[in-house]
């Protein structure tokens, strides 16, 4: 490929925040009018919606979680979650997923969370980096968890879901 066929590459270097300021504050969610400078320069504006629970020195604010649910003679399965998700306003098929708790490692969070939506005990099999899933409406990160469970495990042969209470 010659060098007028390749792809130019956005520089980034020159963008950066100039200010934000807040629209509105719920209990969980913000929305902030954020004031940058464009790659070409140009001052502009953005919303930006943000989790108010995110804390310092915590690298994702949640976590996602690919459980593969291995038993003898049984072929794997994937663990999806069925809920009501209020924003969606119907009922969802999800990885499980959930916040960090304060003081809690990514990984602590995604077998607890695992245990809580779906009643299985598991065992981390990996871990990706820290991603941002929608970077054009949130600042909101998330770490993916692969979790191996032991169907044949006696702690696994009823799983019960451990819902608390929803704030
Ligand atoms: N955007 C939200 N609005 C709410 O009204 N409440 C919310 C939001 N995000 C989280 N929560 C509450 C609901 C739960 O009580 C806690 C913990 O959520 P978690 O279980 O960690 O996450 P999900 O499984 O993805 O709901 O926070």
């Amino acid at each position: 490929m010659s060098n007028s066929e390749e792809p130019k590459a956005i520089n980034c270097t020159a963008s950066h925040i100039v200010k934000e300021e807040l629209i509105a504050a719920g209990k969980w969610v913000k929305l902030e009018k954020t004031t940058y400078v464009d790659p070409a320069g140009n001052t502009r504006t953005w919303e930006t919606a943000k989790r108010t629970t995110r804390r310092a020195n915590t690298e994702a604010d949640g976590v996602g979680i690919i459980a593969l649910l291995k038993r003898t003679l049984h072929k794997d399965c994937v663990v999806m979650v069925k809920q009501f998700r209020p924003p969606m306003g119907c009922c969802t098929l999800e990885f499980p997923a959930g916040l960090i708790d304060e003081g809690e490692s990514a990984e602590v969070a995604a077998l607890r969370e695992l245990k809580e939506e779906t009643g299985y005990k598991g065992e981390v099999a990996g871990v990706t980096p820290v991603t941002c899933l929608d970077p054009g409406l949130s600042n909101c990160t998330t770490q993916i968890i692969m979790v191996n469970i032991n169907g044949d495990d006696m702690e696994n042969i009823n799983p019960t879901q451990q819902l608390g209470e929803q704030n």
